[in-house]
């Protein structure tokens, strides 16, 4: 078997014209384009690319950007101080704070001062409550877009095996709430995990989110299995990989995402889809007053 290739570039860019429309229509109605901030602190030359294509993407879908680039010194209490600022700026939908953070800022205290109505990137514990309540929310963008790329495959997700290896609060732990919540039966694999290729060879979906390039051997995928790959590293021949042997994966997998073009370009995607739900929002908010 030979896998269907998720392009995540193509379904990206289809979100983000949808978008970009109902930017359009907004804006035939007399209502504001949604505005995003971005706050990035310091000079890591990775956040540095980020930041300017998150600024990029806002700007072609019509949206409005705000950033602010921070000095790596900055202290707590001038972060925290930035943060208050947009939470009462109307014209501020949506607040980013890219992260890593430097070691001395307390990422957690931070996100957690975001209101949790302009938290476009889904962190806050109250928009996570809420995603594990099945309540509406704003959600992480990784596994929401990931949600949106298993769509784009026209299998039927509910009451598949899924097991998700790695368990970070931004992808891991957001992702196995979001594939329980589609129908799965969910696993969830660590570092503790005593028997990772034994828990994948029952997996009809994969999603690893470790940022360890081989870390997951492709004999270990089952056949026909949808393996998502979030990883991305960076190799010396500057070559970029996914944390999934490839090669090997994709004779066997039934389908598999592409790094890069595959799950980057819809984190950014869903990025610009909760900006804009976010905007929608808080219109509702202003009128109540
Ligand atoms: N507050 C916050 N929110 C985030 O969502 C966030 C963050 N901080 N910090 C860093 C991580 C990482 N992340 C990526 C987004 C897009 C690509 C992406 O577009 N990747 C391209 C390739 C990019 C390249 O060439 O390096 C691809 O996979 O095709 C990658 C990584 C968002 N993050
Ligand atoms: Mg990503």
């Amino acid at each position: 078997m030979s896998a269907n290739i998720i392009d995540g570039k193509q379904i990206a860019e289809n979100v983000r014209n949808n978008v970009a429309s109902a930017v359009e229509k907004r804006k035939a109605e007399g209502l504001r384009v949604p505005g995003l901030a971005v706050v990035l602190v310091g000079n890591d030359p990775a956040s540095e690319v980020y930041v300017r294509n998150k600024k990029m993407d806002c700007e072609k879908a019509g949206f409005r950007s705000f950033s602010y680039d921070l000095k790596a010194d900055t202290t707590q209490e001038q972060l925290l101080k930035l943060v208050d600022e947009l939470n009462e700026k109307p014209e501020v939908d949506g607040i980013l704070v890219q992260l890593p953070l430097p070691e001395h800022l307390d990422a957690n205290l931070i996100l957690e001062r975001i209101k949790p109505h302009k938290d476009v990137d889904g962190f806050h514990p109250y928009n996570l409550g809420r995603l594990a309540q099945r309540l509406p929310a704003l959600r992480p963008c990784t596994p929401k877009g990931i949600i949106t790329l298993l769509e784009s495959t026209g299998e039927k997700i509910r009451g598949m095996n899924a097991t998700i290896v790695g368990a970070s609060n931004i992808v891991g732990r957001p992702m196995a709430m979001e594939l329980l919540l589609a129908g799965c039966t969910v696993t969830v694999t660590h570092r503790f995990t005593q028997d990772l290729p034994g828990t994948l060879a029952n997996a009809d979906i994969v999603v690893v989110a470790v940022g360890k390039p081989g870390l997951v051997k492709g004999e270990w995928i089952k056949e026909g299995a949808i393996v998502i790959d979030v990883g991305i590293n960076r190799l010396e021949n500057g070559k970029l990989v996914g944390d999934v042997d490839y090669d090997i994966a994709a004779e066997r997998a039934g389908w598999i995402t592409p790094v890069p073009g595959g799950v980057g370009p819809m984190t950014r995607a869903a990025l610009l889809e909760n900006t804009l739900q976010a905007a929608e929002n808080h219109d509702i908010s202003l009128n109540q007053g």
